[in-house]
């Protein structure tokens, strides 16, 4: 077993099981019917697709998608410069380093839980400027510009990654479609949420690790946004846990498939009809690992609630609504250092079970 410092070292009952199976009944869904001309498109297959989606989303939280129309070469691209960076010295990645006020560029040391990532991270805004609160103190109400930082080398970061988030941004928009059709919602429901989206991207750059069965690349966690679009490469190390009884499992690379999970703001949005799974990625000793998560956020005025159209008498809002931009920035906050504050969780705008069945009968009443 190879020495790494404390920081990274994760408690007994959280480290990974050096046997973890495969999660097979994460499904992969085929995308090719919303490509298919107009005149082949069939209402058969387009329904086809909205109750695969549901009922991954229902089951898992977790899909893979595969001829999703994002062209292969330019995710290749992101991925190659993206390892010219982490190749860098860290004296000269550093140079972009993210700091408290300045949340984005490059960090090597972020936190999940209290914990330190085995793991180097570069995020950058799909749309820059970015809007959102300066801090996460609830009563400063000054808004901010988040603008990306790009490094010298490789220069051709910048514009691969550009091009990358477009193509993104199409497939996300054609899965929040789809999804919102799974619900019983007109297509451009969610649309509106996203006018000043503060979507970003992040490309995380796992090293081999002397202690995999000590730490993680990423800590177990549940992605705060709404929907999170991933590229894991051939490697593997991303495990999701299983609904139905806990176990974690590891979700197998396909190639040029994308991994999409519905995040936080989703699971507020359907009233838990629909739920973020947590989820965690382990490393190895051998061979490093690259991942590109695109965290398709909302506006940060949005103020998150469970939709009207999703909620009744029967089945009040689970949820009180709660501000976005601060709530990310107190995530990010969190994450960016060891801290002593309590990471904010949608738990905590969680509405008691009692209060929920008080409510209904009054209003029944
Ligand atoms: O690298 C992975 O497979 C997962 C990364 C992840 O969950 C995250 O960045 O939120
Ligand atoms: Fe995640």
């Amino acid at each position: 077993m190879g020495a790494i410092d404390q920081a990274f070292i994760l408690e007994q009952e959280h480290r990974p099981k050096p046997s973890i199976g495969y999660a097979e009944g994460i499904p992969l869904i085929d995308l090719s019917p919303l490509s298919s001309p107009d005149d082949h498109k069939t209402t058969t297959s387009i329904d086809g697709l909205v109750s695969e989606i549901g009922n991954a989303c229902k089951d898992w939280g977790f899909f893979q998608v595969i001829n999703h129309g994002v062209p292969l070469e330019k995710r290749q691209k992101v991925e190659d410069s993206g390892r010219k960076f982490f190749g860098l010295s860290l004296e000269e990645k550093r140079k972009i380093r993210k700091t408290e006020k300045q949340i984005l560029g490059y960090n090597d040391s972020e936190h999940t839980k209290n914990i330190r990532d085995w793991k180097e991270v570069f995020d950058f805004v799909a749309n820059d400027p970015t809007l959102l609160p300066v801090s996460h103190d609830p009563d400063d109400k000054e808004i901010t510009e988040l603008h990306n930082v790009w490094p010298e080398y490789p220069p051709e970061l910048k514009e691969v990654c550009e091009e990358y988030v477009e193509e993104m941004e199409k497939l996300a928009y054609k899965l929040l479609e789809l999804i919102a059709l799974s619900l019983g919602l007109p297509a451009n429901r969610f649309h509106r949420f996203y006018k000043d989206q503060t979507t970003y991207m992040r490309l995380n750059y796992y090293q081999p690790c002397p202690a995999p069965e000590l730490a993680l690349g990423v800590g177990r966690h549940k992605d705060g946004g709404a929907l999170t679009i991933l590229y894991q490469d051939h490697v593997g190390g991303l495990q999701v846990k299983r609904k139905s009884d806990g176990e974690w499992l590891t979700v197998k690379p396909t190639p040029d498939a994308f991994i999409v999970n519905v995040g936080d703001v989703f699971q507020v949005w359907t009233n838990e009809a629909y739920e973020s799974a947590e989820h965690r990625a382990a490393v190895n000793s051998e061979k490093d690992r690259f991942s590109i998560p695109f965290f398709f956020n909302p506006a940060h005025y949005t103020m998150v609630e469970p939709l009207e159209e999703l909620t009744s008498e029967q089945s009040p809002p689970k949820y009180r609504a709660y501000n976005w931009g601060k709530f990310y920035r107190t995530k990010r906050h969190s994450n960016f250092k060891k801290s002593n504050v309590e990471n904010l969780q949608i738990s905590h705008f969680r509405i008691p079970e009692l209060a929920i069945k008080l409510e209904g009968a009054l209003s029944i009443n």
